[in-house]
């Protein structure tokens, strides 16, 4: 199957109603037609989004889909081209330095300095925000993360899980309103992404509003809602649930080792959107169940072994990213 080609599907319903209306201040985020061009490059295309406060929204999509430009968009970081809304009660475009002191945003660099010790990153982030008490508060936030004992090690020396961490201290130092996790857990254990989502979740319940890009299945579902992007559109909005259910897939799983030979026929069957192994499992999804099924018989496997099973968020990120246009959104 050719995934090399990226067209862009017609839009999903995303979650737009009468809660749009810029004033509603159940909302941390309230933008809409947000548009941004790097040179003639269209990157961020009409995205309209809202985000209620303390909700952990999860942006995802290909490599250089625009996650990354409108998260910095929306906290005041870019300029947009055009767009309207709010973002924290405030004007996107006209009181972004207002937005940006009340944003914490943590990059996947992590963004510290090596030279310095945990408490002397956050103490010299303290200054950079001007806190009063800073002291109390970078005490306050070493105990929060559990970074006390270790607050006299230096940042350069810390494994991904602790650098991570002190990231997050640093980002949430200043209590902001709205936190942006641009790829937060790239490259650390399983053991350290779990508390670290935890954390997020503490956050989000004391009112903390947060966007995050991932390429991770299992933090898209963590996450209240989600929003798909490709070519720089938002072509999908809703919960992981919402999701699945919007865009129609259908999926078939086989209890079989698959040879690569089988995979290979299946992909070439008519209908057949992707067909991959996991472990001892096949799985094919397409839009429509007849032709399935047909592939299924093609495709000379045992038909008894195989039942329609409810489609993963990752076959639906799969199909968004599939060339195969015929196969979009049918009814
Ligand atoms: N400052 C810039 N100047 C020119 N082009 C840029 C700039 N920032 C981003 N781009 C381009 O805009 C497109 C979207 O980039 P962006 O970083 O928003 O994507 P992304 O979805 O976050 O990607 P990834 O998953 O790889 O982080 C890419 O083609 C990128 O090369």
């Amino acid at each position: 199957m050719n995934t090399n080609s990226k067209p862009n599907p017609s839009p999903l319903p995303t979650k737009q109603n009468a809660e749009q209306n810029p004033e509603n201040t159940n909302y941390a985020i309230n933008v809409h037609n947000l548009n941004k061009s790097f040179g003639t490059k269209h990157v961020v295309q009409n995205v309209s989004i809202e985000v209620k406060k303390g909700h952990i929204t999860g942006f995802l999509g290909p490599n250089g889909s625009g996650k990354t430009t409108t998260l910095r968009l929306l906290c005041g970081l870019l300029t947009a081209d055009s767009g309207e809304g709010k973002v924290l009660g405030l004007n996107f475009r006209k009181d972004r330095e207002q937005i940006k002191r009340q944003t914490g945003y943590m990059t996947q660099k992590f963004s510290l300095y090596d030279d310095l010790s945990i408490e002397e990153n956050l103490v010299f982030m303290a200054r950079i925000h001007e806190l009063p008490n800073y002291k109390d508060k970078v005490n306050i936030t070493l105990n929060r993360l559990k970074l006390y004992d270790r607050r006299k090690q230096l940042a350069g020396t810390l494994s991904g899980g602790w650098k991570q961490r002190l990231a997050l201290a640093t980002a949430t130092l200043h209590n902001p309103k709205l936190l942006l996790l641009d790829e937060p857990t790239a490259g650390v254990d399983p053991k350290a992404r779990r508390d670290f989502w935890d954390e997020i979740h503490d956050l989000a319940t004391g009112g903390l509003t947060v966007l995050v890009s991932t390429h991770y299945m299992d933090e898209a579902e963590r996450c209240h809602d989600i929003g798909y992007i490709l070519n720089g559109s938002l072509i999908a909005r809703g919960s992981s649930e919402e999701i699945i259910k919007q865009s129609k897939l259908i999926t078939f799983e086989a209890e079989c080792e698959g040879s690569g030979e089988t995979i290979k026929t299946l992909q070439q069957q008519d209908g057949v959107i992707s067909a991959s192994a996991f472990g001892k499992r096949l799985h094919i999804s397409g839009l429509d169940r007849d032709k399935l099924l047909k592939a299924i018989s093609n495709s000379h496997t045992d038909k008894n072994r195989w039942s329609e099973v409810e489609s993963s968020l990752e076959d639906v990120f799969i199909y968004f990213m599939t060339d195969k246009k015929d196969h979009r959104y049918s009814e």
